[in-house]
């Protein structure tokens, strides 16, 4: 599937880094490098403009990598861009580690996986249908 994209940064385009990845890795679009204290939130800028089919969505997501070796995460993961929104990617990452954590221009800092989703309408009831688990949640069927 083609998908429009405007790429105002000087990086190559969100990328696939292998044949059957899920995740296009986004690149930080920023002067020089920033750094990230324990604890601090940065809204980080990539330069692309993306423009996905109605019924689609993209998820942004933590990479793992950066995750388990240095605490870095997406803090409101998965991020959700709308079909309908044309704003710039930008990608909420949190230093959930002990130390600074520096991000350089250039650097992959999450990945975008692109999904089809339902839209839905209501049907609005006086009564659900009953199951075995009813109402039980949150631990209900034990550790
Ligand atoms: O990680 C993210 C999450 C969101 N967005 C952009 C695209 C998305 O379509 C828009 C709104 O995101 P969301 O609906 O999650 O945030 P909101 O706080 O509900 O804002 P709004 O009131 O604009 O919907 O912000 C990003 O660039 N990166
Ligand atoms: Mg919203």
């Amino acid at each position: 599937m083609k998908v429009n994209i405007i790429n105002t940064s000087s990086h190559p385009l969100p990328a696939y880094e292998t044949d059957h990845a899920a995740g296009l890795d986004l690149r930080a679009f920023i002067p020089e490098q920033i750094t990230i204290k324990p604890l601090q939130r940065f809204l980080i800028p990539t330069g692309i403009y993306i423009e996905l089919p109605v019924g689609y969505e993209a998820q942004v997501r933590p990479r793992s990598g950066l995750a388990y070796k240095h605490g870095i995460t997406v803090l409101n993961s998965p991020g959700t861009i709308d079909a309908d929104y044309r704003g710039e990617v930008k990608v909420l990452l949190v230093n959930l580690s002990d130390t600074d954590f520096i991000i350089n221009n250039g650097e992959r800092i999450a990945q975008m996986v692109v999904a089809k989703h339902e839209a839905i309408t209501w049907n609005e009831v006086e009564v659900l249908t009953d199951t075995k688990r009813g109402q039980g949640g949150y631990g209900h069927t034990g550790k």
